[in-house]
């Protein structure tokens, strides 16, 4: 295949398998919530997640999700060449190595959930590979040693990012093959969150004023070069024909290696009927391009937390996703998603094991 014609194949048929979700189990699901003995509404959001877990698993209840697993997917940057992070791409290969070792925040908040870490090279740069050397434990899937500067040049090809997209995807099968029954996102790669809002910039026809933050935390003079960087790279991109109706074109003109397989790791999912959980910005930006490839997708997707990164916010109003947490948070890792498990779990589990008001003989004053 050559890169002008990719084969396309994998994705074809993960959006092919992707189906609506039945109305009438919605339906059905909002009527059951609606009996349990607690006054209508009164659960907020956690309502609304157990109704579209249910509509997801096709029954009322819907299963409580009893075995979690993020996949921390990893990819370096050509754009940190611009300077747009204070720190050095050597962390990205450092991160990976304390992810392996068990000491990262996301192994730590992954114990507390009862959560499997799988960390996934997708397009570490040779840097961070020397540094990760021959760890065992490492899923190694590398689609190339990270991107092309997105200031100047495609971050990939066509063919990379299908490629990305079907590693992500191989991940989320594997991990649904081996009884995780609700998954999260995860992601390290240094200089990430300029992509990401770039990403978010072309997609929703945003300022990058306006959707650009500042990652690991950036002081002033760096976060308006990062603008100006992403203003760059959306410009360069549109000229050369990406637009929100060619989204993996976007995803190949501007985003990373991570990006690519976190859409197919959600797009698998949505196959399968297994609910995804999303972090950060990463996980925003990535869901906007899986959710323009296959709108159905969205179905399985669930906010964890609302990142401070402000192309979050704007991917996921986009999205109409609402999400479940707000700490303040911004580190990435798939920290945010992970911490989210419980509140998905609880959802169902009010859904499945709540007693109804003609159950219990409590008298229902909202009937009618
Ligand atoms: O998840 C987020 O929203 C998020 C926000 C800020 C930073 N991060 C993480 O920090 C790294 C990217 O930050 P930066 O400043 O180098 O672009 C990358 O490893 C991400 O996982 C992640
Ligand atoms: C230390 C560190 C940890 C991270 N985890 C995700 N992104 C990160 C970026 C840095 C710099």
């Amino acid at each position: 295949m050559s890169p002008e014609s990719p084969d396309t194949s994998i994705l074809d048929s993960l959006i092919t398998r992707i189906r609506p979700v039945d109305p009438a189990v919605v339906r059905a699901a909002r009527e059951h919530q609606d009996r349990l003995t607690k006054p209508r509404g009164s659960l907020g959001e956690l309502e609304a997640v157990s109704v579209r877990l249910a509509a997801l698993a096709g029954t009322v209840p819907g299963p409580v999700p009893a075995a979690p697993a993020v996949a921390v997917f990893v990819g370096d940057h050509g754009v940190h060449a611009q300077g747009v992070s204070p720190w050095p791409r050597e962390v990205t290969g450092q991160m990976v190595a304390n992810f392996l070792a068990g000491g990262a925040v996301v192994n730590a908040l992954a114990r507390q959930v009862g959560a499997t870490v799988r960390v996934v090279d997708v397009g570490m740069s040779a840097e961070a590979s020397a540094v990760v050397g021959a760890a065992p434990g490492l899923d190694r899937r590398s689609v190339r040693a990270g991107t092309g500067d997105i200031a100047v040049e495609p971050a990939m090809t066509r063919d990379q990012a299908l490629r990305a997209v079907a590693a992500g995807a191989e991940v989320a099968g594997e991990l649904i093959r081996a009884g995780h029954d609700l998954l999260v996102t995860g992601d390290m790669g240094i200089a990430n969150t300029t992509p990401s809002a770039a990403l978010v910039a072309a997609l929703l026809g945003a300022d990058p004023v306006a959707v650009t933050g500042r990652g690991t935390g950036v002081d002033d003079e760096t976060l308006a070069r990062k603008v100006g960087v992403v203003r760059r790279a959306v410009t360069r991109a549109t000229s050369a024909g990406a637009g929100p109706g060619d989204p993996l074109g976007v995803l190949a003109a501007l985003g990373g290696l991570e990006h690519a397989a976190t859409v197919g790791f959600m797009l698998a999912a949505a196959a399968a009927r297994v609910p995804v959980l999303l972090d950060g910005v990463i996980a925003c930006s990535s869901a906007l391009v899986a959710a323009a490839l296959a709108p159905e997708a969205r179905a399985a997707l669930f906010a964890g937390h609302r990142s401070v990164e402000p192309g979050a916010s704007a991917a996921l109003a986009a999205l109409g996703l609402v999400p479940l947490l707000d700490l303040g948070m911004r580190l990435g890792e798939g920290s945010g998603g992970v911490l989210a498990v419980p509140v998905v779990q609880a959802a169902a589990r009010v859904l499945a094991e709540v007693a109804t008001f003609d159950g219990a003989g409590i008298t229902d004053k909202q009937a009618g």
